[in-house]
């Protein structure tokens, strides 16, 4: 089976003015199967972001090569949609305008079925009642929302997500982070998500790959014993702690405690 994304012995460096390059990562190999979903954890500047970054086909690796379904990503970016820390919603369209705009983008027609998808998407994450609000009426939990439910409208395959809910509470990035399994359970789907916290990680992920500090390169990976489909009665359970006291062992054994971001 092709994988839906394969990493092959991939570096990465930064060429830096006046300065030797930054290697940003080297030698990462990974795959991830069709509908898995991959958690990557690991302390501030490892080099996650630019990992996704090759993945979106935004950037190319200077060593090794990234394939997403067999092909270039470059190829492949109708199949995947992107999700940042930060929400970036433009102002000057509504929420339901913001969540269209991906298709609109790509050239689209926007008829009732769009319309009806994409405020289907909206009443998932409980915002039915503000489809006609700009962004900044928003708090920023239900920012992060409308810029979910935007990934979601083209009904991507490889969803990729870049600390999507780090600017949150704990309380609402928890709801987040179940109502997403949610709509993976609805439709199956490829999950990239990079994250500073271990537990989300655990919460969330099928496999969590632990990045070792700079120059990046995937130093253990964990498979959560832990149930399907998972709500927050699954942080209860005993197997959850322990999954999470094995990830921060290994990311203390590897020294990157004493980096700062990452948290329990
Ligand atoms: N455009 C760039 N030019 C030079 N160096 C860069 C560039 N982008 C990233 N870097 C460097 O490459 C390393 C990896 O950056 P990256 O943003 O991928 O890390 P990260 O793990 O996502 O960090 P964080 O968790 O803090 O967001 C860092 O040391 C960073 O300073």
């Amino acid at each position: 089976m092709t994988p839906a994304i394969r990493f092959a012995g991939v570096g990465h460096a930064y060429a830096v003015r006046n300065a030797a390059p930054v290697q940003a990562l080297a030698e990462v190999a990974f795959d991830v199967a069709p509908h898995e979903f991959v958690a990557v954890v690991g302390p501030s500047g490892c080099g996650k972001s630019t990992l996704l970054r090759m993945v979106a086909g935004l950037l190319s690796p200077s060593r090794g090569s990234v394939e997403v379904r067999g092909a270039a990503p470059a190829t492949q970016q109708a199949a995947m949609a992107l999700a940042f820390q930060k929400p970036t919603l433009p102002p000057w369209f509504d929420v339901l305008g913001n969540v269209l705009f991906p298709l609109k983008h790509r050239g689209l027609r926007i008829g009732q079925a769009e319309r009806e998808r994409a405020m289907s998407l909206l009443a998932m994450m409980g915002l039915a009642d503000f489809a006609k609000r700009r962004p900044d009426e928003l708090s920023g939990g239900m920012q992060q929302r409308v810029a979910l439910c935007r990934a979601l409208v083209t009904e991507p395959e490889i969803l990729l997500l870049d600390e999507p809910f780090s600017a949150l509470d704990a309380l609402t990035r928890d709801e987040l982070g179940f109502e997403l399994l949610r709509l993976g359970a609805a439709r199956p789907r490829t999950v990239i998500l990079i994250t500073h916290s271990v537990a989300e990680a655990v919460m969330l992920a099928d496999r969590v790959l632990v990045r070792s500090p700079r120059p990046g390169r995937i130093a253990a990976e964990f498979i959560p014993d832990l149930p399907r489909p998972r709500g927050p009665e699954v942080t209860r359970l005993p197997a959850f702690q322990e999954a999470i006291n094995d990830v921060r062992d290994t990311i203390n054994r590897l020294g990157a405690h004493r980096l700062p971001g990452l948290a329990a």
